[in-house]
């Protein structure tokens, strides 16, 4: 079952055309502009169910509330700090990234930056085209013994490491997730940062840009490292302070500075870009053939997965989609659903509620409470209108869940065969389970012989043929019963006067 439907998908930027190939190739209509401003992204995107991007389009709340019929957002690539990932998840619109694809390229520049700042090739490299010798003025130092530094040993952080052991560099770091005998593995010691600043001839940063990592390099940390430290940042603008690094390159506390990344791209504020000891790239981690042909690949495969209900790879929200893909987990999507969808029908005059409880029962399903909960906050909330409530955003729905209501309601639910029923209503058990499908109308009465005919009478009357009919145990002098109708009932007002409760659902 795959969760979502995407026939039109706009790629813009530059992803590898393996991706629109494939993309084709399953039936996806494809169309690509590039350099699209935020206007005219605004304007275009409400016209596509997919969007394809790289690091450059950024994904703000005002993009993704224009996108009234997005459903999926894939980056070609690692870092989704472009992407405003709390509205996507709002929006019930899914985030999926390639996190492996350019591991490799971006561990190669990373090397080839601190390769480079040992020996001062960019610079010699300038020097020769204006035609000087200078032998002298680039002197630079072995690698050869040195300690490297490597803040984030996750996938770059790794390869970075293996990669410059063999330059007999020792490699040290800090990571607060990796184990340290983990890394130990591949040749990096953990220890705390405090320990880790003096001991560095270079460090290299490797974490992605939150809270917790912006600025991790700033004038009080460059003081504690060795003087003349050189320091690479092939990860995100922002993780190195861009003013304290400018300051240290000043005072000669940090002897150099490699940088891919900057906290504006391109950086308007030019002093870094132009400092002698720092070189730079216009963000050209990721730019490899081999690089782009993997993202663009893996990006598209993973879309046509989703799509075709396979697999769920590479999803950065909608966690709990990715249970979803199993036929057994179909069919208690769809009970989840349908108990939610009886309840808001019994409790249409009484929304909104101020609790939902979702419990399961049986070890099996316990891993699926996640997903059923979200199912059933679907059925509960849904309210017809094209961007309502899915199973990417129906947990964050319960904001909408809000004030008082102290009366309970409860429904049971099972599978039986393939078909979700319904046990139990407010307490009530019934005899027969109630198959969760179709038109259902739902009452609550006491228990008279003339209660049927009259309802059965109204039913005709609104031209609603019986085609089923359940009713529970006595609760209280009351029943609850359940009729399956051949039309769906639109007035429930001649039923009203006959009955103490009344609902109509479909199914
Ligand atoms: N320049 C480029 O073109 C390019 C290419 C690919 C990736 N990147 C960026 O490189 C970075 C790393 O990518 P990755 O694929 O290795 O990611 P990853 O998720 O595999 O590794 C990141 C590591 O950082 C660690 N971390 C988190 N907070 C930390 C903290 N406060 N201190 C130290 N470590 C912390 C995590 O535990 C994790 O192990 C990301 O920012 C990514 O966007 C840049
Ligand atoms: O996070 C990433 O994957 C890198 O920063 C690469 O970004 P790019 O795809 O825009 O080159």
């Amino acid at each position: 079952m795959a969760p979502v439907c995407v026939r039109r998908i706009l790629i813009s930027e530059s992803v590898d055309p393996c991706c629109k190939k494939i993309l084709q190739e399953n039936g996806i209509e494809v169309t690509e502009k590039q350099n699209l401003t935020k206007d005219e992204l605004v304007a275009e995107i409400k016209d596509y169910e997919g969007l394809v991007v790289r690091s450059a389009t950024k994904i703000t709340a005002e993009i993704i509330n224009a996108a009234d019929n997005l459903k999926i957002i894939g980056r070609a690539g690692t870092g989704v700090d472009n992407v405003d990932v709390d509205a996507a998840t709002k929006k019930g619109i899914i985030v999926m990234n390639t996190p492996g694809g350019n591991t490799v390229s971006a561990a190669e520049l990373t090397c080839a930056m601190i390769i480079s700042l040992s020996r001062h090739v960019p610079q010699a490299v300038m020097s020769m085209k204006a035609g000087k010798w200078e032998r002298k003025k680039f002197m630079g130092s072995e690698l050869y013994g040195k300690v490297l530094g490597i803040i984030g040993l996750g996938r770059i952080g790794k390869e970075v490491a293996t990669r410059m052991q063999s330059f007999g560099m020792k490699t040290i770091g800090y990571d607060p997730i990796t184990p340290p005998e983990v890394s130990a593995t591949w040749g990096v010691e953990q220890m705390s940062l405090e320990q880790l600043w003096p001991q560095c001839d270079y460090i290299t940063v490797h974490t992605p840009l939150m809270p917790s990592t912006t600025g991790l390099l700033n004038d009080a940390t460059f003081a504690e490292c060795k003087k003349g430290v050189k320091v690479v940042n092939c990860a995100r603008g922002g993780i190195i302070d861009e003013d304290a690094l400018l300051r240290a390159l000043e005072s000669g506390q940090c002897g150099g500075a490699g940088l891919d990344v900057f906290v504006e791209e391109p950086p308007k504020n030019r002093a870094l870009v132009d400092h002698f000891n720092v070189i730079s790239c216009p963000h050209l981690g990721a730019s490899t053939r081999e690089a782009q042909a993997r993202c663009g690949q893996e990006i598209a495969l993973q879309i046509v997965d989703m799509l075709k209900g396979r697999e769920l790879v590479g999803a950065v929200n909608a966690q709990v989609l990715a249970h979803s893909f199993s036929p057994e987990s179909h069919l208690w999507i769809r009970l989840g659903e349908a108990l939610g969808a009886v309840l808001r029908s019994c409790t249409t005059s009484k929304q909104p509620y101020d609790q939902v409880d979702i419990t399961t029962l049986g070890s099996s399903l316990k891993s699926s409470c996640e997903l059923l909960s979200s199912a059933a906050l679907v059925g509960l909330l849904k309210d017809g209108s094209r961007n309502g409530p899915n199973l990417i955003n129906a947990l964050t729905a319960q904001l909408m869940v809000l004030s008082v209501n102290g009366i309970k309601y409860t429904a049971t639910g099972s599978i039986q065969g393939d078909v979700p029923v319904l046990l139990d209503l407010n307490g009530s058990e019934f005899r027969q389970p109630v198959p969760l499908t179709g038109n259902l109308l739902f009452f609550k009465a006491a228990v008279t012989p003339q209660l049927l005919p009259t309802v059965t009478g109204v039913l005709a009357t609104a031209g609603a043929e019986v085609q089923s009919f359940s009713t529970s145990a006595t609760r209280g002098g009351d029943q609850w019963s359940c009729i399956g109708l051949s039309t769906a009932l639109s007035d429930l007002a001649a039923l009203k006067s006959l009955v103490k409760e009344v609902a109509a659902v479909s199914i």
